[in-house]
């Protein structure tokens, strides 16, 4: 029996993971692919998931929510990836959350039952251009984040340089050098809404594998651990866990209160600082309009949704007083009907 490919996508929170898992969707059937998807989210609600079941909704889809794979998720990555398997996909497309160590998931994949039965592709990371630099300066109190967000950019097997349409071209330059330091070896592509040929990474799966000595490193590292003996399958990570100090929150929305776009404009100006990435759907103004809002590299983007399920806002930091944020939400939803 073949094993099927996965390809990991990984990249710090809100880099345009899932933008590119949305252009792998639509692009696969031009290459022949059948792919299913397991994603992962901090979250309890699952903004990502929507959007795939939108764009692609006969998509073989698992979700892992509310913790990450590389931590309190890591035992279920298995069941979910076998009930994938059973769907019979050309390749397994794994988005990660953007603070687990894509070597987590290496780890994961090479439990006895899977390691028959799936390989790895490829590691693509997603890198935010305008934020990626500013990483270690922000996190350098969270050694553990700093260690999995270089980790991300050095095993990657293809690195995207993403949102560049947001910095110089000076920048650009000084940006890809600094990455180079830590990967030199691999493909590193600047890309806007994370585009570029997708025949890079799907064309190999068609035609036939790769020599040995051109896998990706991770494959190399997968038969080599594969000659190792067989590790207990939920053995604890020996991976120091990256998100214990991330907080995810969920705001409560009460749809008598009238939410408005200046509402959410406020509160994200007033606690954005201490964000790391927000985004939900919500119904707007009187009329309810849907729209989806998406709080990445301290900008806000605002689009239509159709999205008739309850409301929510999703919001992640570092060491968030959830608290206070609660507080100042319900008070200026409160303040909005008055
Ligand atoms: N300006 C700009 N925005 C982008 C680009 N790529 C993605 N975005 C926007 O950035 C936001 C986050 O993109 P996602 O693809 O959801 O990022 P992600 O890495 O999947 O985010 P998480 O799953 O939360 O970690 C969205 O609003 C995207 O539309 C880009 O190249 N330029």
């Amino acid at each position: 029996m073949s094993k099927v490919p996965v390809i990991v996508l990984s990249g710090f929170l809100g880099s345009g993971k899932t933008t590119l898992l949305l252009r792998m969707l639509q692009e696969a059937s031009a290459f022949n692919l059948t792919p299913a998807v397991l994603m992962n989210e901090l979250g309890k609600q699952d903004v990502d998931g929507h959007l795939l079941q939108q764009a692609s909704p006969d998509v073989n889809l698992a979700k892992l929510l509310d913790g990450c794979i590389c931590c309190s998720k890591k035992s279920e990555i298995s069941d979910s990836v076998k009930q994938l398997l059973a769907r019979k996909p050309d390749v397994i497309l794994i988005e990660l959350t953007g603070v687990a160590n894509p070597e987590e998931i290496v780890d994961a994949l090479t439990e006895p039952l899977l390691l028959s039965r799936v390989k790895l592709h490829k590691v693509i990371t997603v890198l935010d251009a305008e934020n990626v630099l500013d990483y270690n300066s922000i996190f350098a109190s969270d050694r553990e984040l700093v260690h999995t967000l270089r980790r991300q950019i050095e095993v990657a097997d293809l690195l995207l340089l993403n949102k560049i349409d947001l910095v110089s071209d000076k920048q650009l330059t000084s940006i890809q050098k600094a990455i180079r330091k830590s990967n030199e070896r691999s493909l590193l592509l600047p890309t806007t809404h994370s585009q570029f040929d997708l025949e890079l990474v799907f064309s190999s799966l068609v035609s036939q594998e790769p020599a040995a000595s051109q896998a990706p490193a991770f494959n190399r590292r997968l038969q080599f651990q594969a000659r190792k003996p067989a590790q207990p399958p939920h053995e604890p990570s020996s991976h120091p866990a990256s998100f214990s100090r991330i907080h995810t929150i969920t705001l409560p929305i009460d749809e008598h209160f009238p939410l408005t776009q200046r509402i959410v404009d406020r509160y994200l100006a007033k606690w954005g600082a201490a964000l790391l990435r927000a985004k939900g759907y919500l119904h707007l103004g009187p009329e309810r309009e849907s729209v989806l809002m998406q709080y990445a590299g301290k900008r806000v983007n605002w689009q239509p949704a159709s999205f008739e399920s309850a409301p929510y806002l999703v919001l992640i930091g570092l060491d968030l007083d959830i608290e206070a944020l609660q507080a100042d939400w319900h008070q200026r939803l409160t303040a909005s009907r008055d």
